[in-house]
Order: C-alpha cells, then sequence, then structure tokens
C-alpha cells in the first residue's frame, strides 16, 4: 500500500461493518476514481492482525503484512486519510474463538497460552497481548478527538424520533460505585519539570524490587498518575452490593470496559465472577485451577474448560454453579432465552453502549424471564461512574429525553498519544505481594509512590503536553465554529484534573475568546448543567479526557439519535493528517448473526456517509481538488435526501436493508452530481449512472429485497470468504452493472 496525496485509506475490519464494506467500497471506487482517488484498502481485522503477527508460521500465499504497523507510522505523515471502521477490541474469548477459526482453516498458528509455563508459551503469550483488547484504536488515534450529530441528522432525528422508554420516578435504578479502595481514593498525580525515564517497581515487605516495567519515557510537561484499586476493597464492594441487590430484590448488572481496559478490568471483573459463584469456586477451586479456569474470561470460561470432564462431574459442576443463583440476586441478561448472563463473557457488557441503552429504556435491563427489569447497575470505579447517576436522577424526575426538542451534545475529547486512563494497559500490573509501588526515575528519585498489597490492581497513566494543547485548541475551534458554549467536564478534587486544569486554564489564553462561553466544571456539574439546556433544546459542547469521550458520544447520541452510529467521528492528526471513524459505535455482532440466519444486514452505513464526505472534503482542501470537493459536497446531499426519505436500513427482514440503503444513496448521489453544474466533466460522467439508477430503481429495490429471509453462509465468522461476502453483499445484478459500467 502507498499513499499518494490523492490516496483515501478504508480498513477492513470485522463484523457487521466488514460486511457493509463488501457491498459499500465498489460504490465510493466508481465516485472517487473520477476525482482521480485511489481508495486502497488495509485490512485490520483481528484475523488478518493475528496473521500479521504470526506471519513466520504461515505458508508464502497465507502471509498477510503487518498493516497496523503500517497504518501507524502513516499517521505520522501529513497527507495521509484514512477512514477508520469499527474494529473488535477482542476480550481473550473472542481471540480464542479467532484462533480455533483460522487453526481450523488450516493455518498454522499457536493455541493461545492461557497459562504459560514454558520460556516458548511465554513467549507466544507476549505475541498474542498485542492483539487483544483495544490494539487498533490507540495507535491511529494520534490526535484528539471530534464527535458530533451533523444537522442533518439532528434534523432527522427530531423529524423520525426513535423509541424512548418512559422513566418512573419509582424506578429502583441506580448505579453503585466504590467509595473508598478504587482508584479514585488513591489518585496521585505530578507534572514532569523535565523529560526524564522512568521505571515501575514494587518493594515488597519482605525487601525484595521488583521491576514491574524498566523504561517510559517521559516529556517535559507530560503528566502522570499513579493509582491502585485494592483488591480486598473491591471484593468487599462487590458482597456488600449483591447481598443488598438480594436482600432489596433488584436486578444486579455489572458494566465495565474489559476491552479497552484490557488488563484491569477483566480482573475487575473476575472478582465479580468469583464473588457471585463464591460457593462453587470454594468446592471445586482445586479442580477449576487443573482445568485452568480463568474467572476473568466470565462463567464461559468454566463451561469451556468443564466440557472435557466426565460427564457426572461436569454435571455436578453445572448443578453446584446454579445453586449458588439461591443466594445471589437476579443477575442481569445478555441473551436470556439461551441463559446467557452478565457475566458469562467480559466483552458482551461493555460499560458505553450498555449504560446508554439501558437508560434509553426507562432504566431497565433484560431478566432471566426475558423481561426488562430495574438494575443495581455496578460500576466499580467511581471516578466517571457518577455522571451515569446524575443522568439517571435526572430521568427519574424529569422523564425521558424527548428526542424531538432535545438538544445536542457534541464531544471534545483528549485522545492524542494514547492519552490517560486508555493508554495505560502497558503500565497496570495485578500486584504479586504487598509493598510499595513506586515509580522511580533513573537517578534514584521516587516520583510517585503507594502501599499496596497483593492482588490489588496498580497503573500509571500518562498525558504529554502537545495533545493538551491541541485539545484546547480544538475545543476553542469547535465553540467559535459552533457557536455553542463548551464545558470541560473536569474535577477539581480528582489530582489528574486539578493539573489539567491548570494547563486548559494556561493555554486558553493564547485564543481571543471574545463572544465564546467555555466553562470549567466539575463531572457531575456539568452533566446536570448539560441536562438542564438538552432538555431546554439548548446545545453545549463537552470537552472530556479520553473515557470520558468514549462514555459521552454513546451516551447522548444514543438519547439523541437512537444510535452512535449516526455520529460524525473526526480525529485531526496531530502531524496534518485526518482521520475520519465511522459512527462512534462498535461492531455489533447481534447483525452477523440476523444477517447469517436471515440475510438481513440492519447496519446503519450513516457514518460511514458522514466520514468519507469529510475525508473527500479533506483531500480536496489538501491538494486543491474540485472535484473531490463536489464529490464531497453531493455526497452530503445524498445522505441528506436519504434521511429525509427516511432510507436507513430497518431491523426487520423483508424490509430495506444496508444494501438497499447503500443503492439509495449511489441513487442520489449520481442525481446530484448529474444535476451540479460547476463541473462539465462529473456532470457528464455521472448523468448516465443516475438515469440507470433512476429507470431501474424499483427493479433493484426488488433484486435486493427478495435474497432476505433464508440463511447463507459467509463463510466464516473472524475470516469471512471474501468472495462469498461479495455475492451476498451485492445481489443486484442490475446496480452491479450499472456500477460496472460507471467505472469504464
Ligand atoms: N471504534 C471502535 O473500534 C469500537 C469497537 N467496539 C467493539 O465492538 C464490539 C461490540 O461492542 P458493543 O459494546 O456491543 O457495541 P456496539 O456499538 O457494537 O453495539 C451496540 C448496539 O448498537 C447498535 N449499533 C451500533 N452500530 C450500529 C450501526 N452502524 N447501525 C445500526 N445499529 C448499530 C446495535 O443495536 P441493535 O442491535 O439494536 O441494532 C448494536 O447491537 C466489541 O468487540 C467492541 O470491542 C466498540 C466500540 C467502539
Ligand atoms: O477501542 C476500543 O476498544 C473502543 C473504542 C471506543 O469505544 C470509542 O472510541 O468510542
Ligand atoms: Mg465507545
Amino acid at each position: 500500500m502507498t499513499a499518494s496525496k490523492s490516496t483515501i485509506i478504508y480498513t477492513l475490519t470485522d463484523e457487521a461493518p466488514l460486511l457493509a464494506t463488501a457491498s459499500f467500497l465498489p460504490i465510493i471506487r466508481t465516485f472517487a476514481a473520477q476525482a482521480g482517488i485511489d481508495v486502497v484498502q488495509s485490512d485490520i481485522s483481528v484475523a488478518a492482525r493475528i496473521l500479521g503477527e504470526f506471519s513466520d508460521n504461515l505458508k508464502p500465499e497465507q502471509k498477510v503484512p503487518d498493516n497496523l504497523a503500517e497504518l501507524g507510522r502513516l499517521t505520522q505523515n501529513p497527507d495521509t486519510n484514512i477512514i477508520k471502521l469499527p474494529n473488535i477490541s477482542a476480550s481473550v474469548p473472542q481471540l480464542v474463538a479467532a484462533i480455533r477459526e483460522l487453526q481450523a482453516g488450516g493455518y498454522n498458528i499457536p493455541d493461545f497460552p492461557e497459562d504459560p509455563k514454558t520460556d516458548e508459551e511465554k513467549a507466544i503469550l507476549k505475541r498474542y497481548s498485542k492483539i487483544i483488547g483495544s490494539a487498533v484504536n490507540p495507535v491511529l488515534r494520534e490526535g484528539n478527538s471530534d464527535r458530533r450529530a451533523p444537522a442533518a441528522v439532528k434534523r432527522f432525528a427530531r423529524k423520525h424520533p426513535h423509541s424512548m422508554s418512559k422513566w418512573s420516578p419509582a424506578s429502583r435504578t441506580h448505579v453503585s460505585h466504590m467509595h473508598g479502595g478504587d482508584f479514585y481514593a488513591s489518585e496521585k498525580c505530578m507534572t514532569l519539570s523535565k523529560a526524564c525515564d522512568v521505571k515501575m517497581e514494587l518493594v515488597t515487605k519482605a525487601g525484595e524490587t521488583i521491576v514491574l516495567k524498566n523504561k517510559v519515557s517521559l516529556l517535559q510537561g507530560e503528566i502522570i498518575d499513579s493509582m491502585f484499586m485494592s483488591k480486598k476493597a473491591l471484593c468487599a464492594f462487590y458482597e456488600e452490593q449483591m447481598e443488598d441487590a438480594r436482600e432489596t430484590g433488584v436486578m444486579l448488572s455489572l458494566h465495565v470496559k474489559a476491552t479497552m481496559m484490557k488488563v484491569s478490568h477483566p480482573i475487575v471483573f473476575g472478582h465479580a465472577v468469583k464473588i457471585f459463584y463464591k460457593d462453587a469456586f470454594a468446592k471445586h477451586g482445586k479442580l477449576f485451577e487443573e482445568l485452568g479456569v480463568n474467572a476473568n474470561n466470565g462463567l464461559s470460561s468454566v463451561y469451556d474448560k468443564i466440557a472435557t470432564l466426565p460427564e457426572s462431574k461436569r454435571d455436578e459442576v453445572i448443578k453446584d454453579l446454579h445453586a449458588c443463583h439461591e443466594h445471589r440476586p437476579e443477575l442481569a441478561m445478555v441473551d436470556s432465552a439461551k441463559g446467557i448472563s452478565n457475566l458469562h463473557a467480559p466483552n458482551d457488557v461493555i460499560v458505553d453502549a450498555s449504560m446508554p441503552a439501558m437508560i434509553r429504556l426507562g432504566g431497565k435491563m433484560w431478566g432471566a424471564d426475558g423481561r426488562p427489569k430495574d438494575t443495581k447497575a455496578v460500576i466499580p470505579e467511581s471516578t466517571f461512574a457518577r455522571i451515569y447517576q446524575e443522568m439517571i436522577n435526572f430521568c427519574k424526575t424529569n422523564g425521558a429525553f424527548n428526542p424531538t426538542t432535545m438538544g445536542t451534545v457534541p464531544n471534545v475529547g483528549l485522545m492524542a498519544q494514547k492519552a490517560e486512563e486508555y493508554g495505560s494497559h502497558d503500565k497496570t500490573f495485578e500486584v504479586p505481594a504487598d509493598g510499595v509501588a513506586r515509580i522511580v526515575d533513573f537517578d534514584g528519585n521516587v516520583l510517585l509512590e503507594q502501599n499496596v498489597e497483593e492482588g490489588d490492581i496498580w497503573r500509571m497513566c500518562q498525558v504529554k503536553d502537545e495533545p493538551i494543547r491541541d485539545w484546547v485548541k480544538l475545543a476553542v475551534n469547535r465553540a467559535r465554529l459552533s457557536g455553542m458554549p463548551a464545558v470541560f467536564w473536569l474535577d477539581e478534587y480528582r489530582p489528574h484534573e486539578a493539573e489539567l486544569i491548570k494547563k486548559v486554564k494556561t493555554y486558553l489564553k493564547d485564543y481571543d475568546l471574545t463572544g465564546l462561553d467555555i466553562q470549567i466544571m466539575s463531572q457531575v456539574r456539568a452533566m446536570r448543567y448539560t441536562l438542564e439546556r438538552v432538555i431546554r433544546g439548548k446545545d453545549t459542547i463537552s470537552v472530556t479526557g479520553n473515557i470520558l469521550r468514549d462514555y459521552l458520544t454513546d451516551l447522548f447520541p444514543i438519547m439523541e439519535l437512537g444510535t452512535s452510529a449516526k455520529m460524525l467521528s473526526i480525529v485531526p492528526l496531530m502531524a496534518g493528517g485526518g482521520m475520519f471513524e465511522t459512527g462512534a459505535g462498535g461492531s455489533a455482532p447481534k447483525h452477523v448473526k440476523q444477517l447469517v440466519e436471515e440475510n438481513h444486514l440492519r447496519w446503519d452505513s450513516l457514518g460511514e456517509f458522514l466520514a468519507l464526505a469529510v475525508s473527500l472534503e479533506d483531500v480536496g482542501i489538501k491538494t486543491g481538488n474540485n472535484k473531490a470537493k463536489i464529490l464531497a459536497k453531493t455526497l452530503d446531499d445524498a445522505t441528506g435526501k436519504l434521511l429525509d426519505n427516511n432510507q436507513s436500513p430497518s431491523p426487520r427482514t423483508g424490509e430495506l436493508d444496508n444494501r438497499g440503503s447503500q443503492f439509495y444513496l449511489s441513487l442520489y448521489w449520481a442525481q446530484a452530481l448529474a444535476a451540479q453544474t460547476e463541473d462539465a466533466e462529473l456532470q457528464a460522467h455521472f448523468a448516465p449512472l443516475a438515469k440507470a439508477l433512476t429507470e431501474n430503481e424499483q427493479k433493484i429495490a426488488a433484486e435486493l429485497k427478495d435474497v432476505q429471509g433464508k440463511a447463507v453462509d459467509i463463510g466464516g465468522y473472524f475470516l469471512p470468504d471474501p468472495k462469498k461476502v461479495e455475492a451476498i453483499m451485492c445481489p443486484s445484478a442490475t446496480f452491479n452493472a450499472a456500477l460496472s459500467a460507471a467505472r469504464g
């Protein structure tokens, strides 16, 4: 892959977005080619990343390049233009499933060593660890984040509001978080006065020094934090919350981000599993250990490992697991029909999407009987959990949000260069022994230290100065361009954010703020302030750190638009290039299931349409390519028309789906190009396509609809067969022929 000035790199990812790409890429190429733009693809799916890592094991024809590393390098190039679709941030169970599929497909890659003993196994685990969790986004996000609902999308939501369930003031739903012993309680922070290298070490009570991380290079002005979560406090908290839920008869749910926080949150999740099923773990502890059960991978790990046991033993374990439920509260379900609960796998309930979905549903999650119920939402770490309680309080008092009248809340998020907690996984450790955890510079000076105990989770977070300056600049720009007030959600009582506040105040002085309304508020106040405006139809930019960026860019869009898929998500790369993410959510695994069973893809590619328009516009501006600008403008017009005509995919099989929606976009895009007069070449080129699609609209729509309702085979989950996928995703011969004729 070579990137020239007129290249757009389009990522191939996983699950629903990968399927949608199979039909969208031929469309994009048909249009972009007329502006001399090459659209090259770059496969960064979990499967491709596994194969790229273990290339040395593969036959020549099976080898794939390390595309992610290449894209990472390209982020430093000012001409780079990447369209990035959501990808799987794999939990261990997802990675293991992908490995099994690839092995079955004839790829000679090693098993995942869950409990590595030999040096060889340890080396394999190290290689696989690079693929676990949020391994893609932090590499590509070499810029801060600008996520918002474009005006046309907001207009659409007002005209065609999604369903919102009622909130009752009597709802028992609430958030439970720790009040001590968590990261928030222990956080220490400092700003570096000069660049230095540090290491992270543990001095045990026995006097041994264990180096956990041998080198982290820090820059002048960088903010670093040291914080830990006490295992004892966490376990006591879980015990208390489970007992409280059982006594008061409210359903229990757990919300973490085990994918992105790939070291800390699986451990946090695992303790919940072990405590909920404490009696079974006590009785079968030795057996579980022999079998290699890892509670951090959820109850699915137990079921997976006991599969090889003799039937009588297996039944005994299952009976004992079931018996635990007698002393425990009802658990929220992911799939009640299949008996899959919230504690089954760490990647099924991901806090950024799960809490908004619950709030949208009137504060309810699904119970084992398939009915929606109030829930105690356990979010152990208190730092950011409180914003959800504030929103819940607001809904109990004011009722559900009204999408036809509510304001919008765009976000400017600090994200660049692995900022804050989301960049911390290589500096997060489960503490092996009681002692003092310290960050020490190479001259032996202790920068930060704290007393920790065996099993505590200790981490160091960083945020560099340049990204903070860039974030403040982006916030001021967005406030200026949108005319909205901007609120920095920063809590002066949190050491890290107190340091950030100092920098924000300093860097704001670089700008003329006349006429702008820029404020700094603690998170809970910021939420309240924003919500009071939201219900009055007023818009407010949230300017936040990395975690709240993630949380708020699902939370507000899901209330305002029904899904975060409709967000415009731009990452102006600090080196000058552009990365255009599609939507703000994930890869929607449920959608793949529906496609395979019923050949209906409900994935909405609106995020891709919006990203493509800004990507084309970026090419147009940076290279003076007027045709690219016209393509961008007409694409936006087409997207507007698609929304006006309510031609987004329907969730129901038999109705318009992703393919149909992409067809209508192409029709309107070609019509808009044929109608414009600014560029005669484009007009002449697209007139025949517009004509062919207009004349055949009914025929194509019927061809796209007729295939639905039957099961299809995509030839793999993590590595589907591209030919089969293409045949399924491009089933209209008439549409294919029209595109092909336009490509010439
Ligand atoms: N940027 C990234 O790369 C991100 C990746 N992820 C990854 O995605 C996977 C799933 O995460 P999860 O938390 O379940 O979140 P998702 O956002 O994938 O799914 C939640 C729900 O949102 C709806 N949804 C999301 N996108 C669309 C779309 N384009 N069109 C229509 N509906 C949409 C679907 O609702 P319904 O089923 O009702 O249609 C879906 O079930 C994980 O592997 C996670 O790691 C998650 C977030 C961001
Ligand atoms: O990278 C990930 O794992 C998820 C990213 C995400 O949820 C987001 O950026 O909104
Ligand atoms: Mg998110």
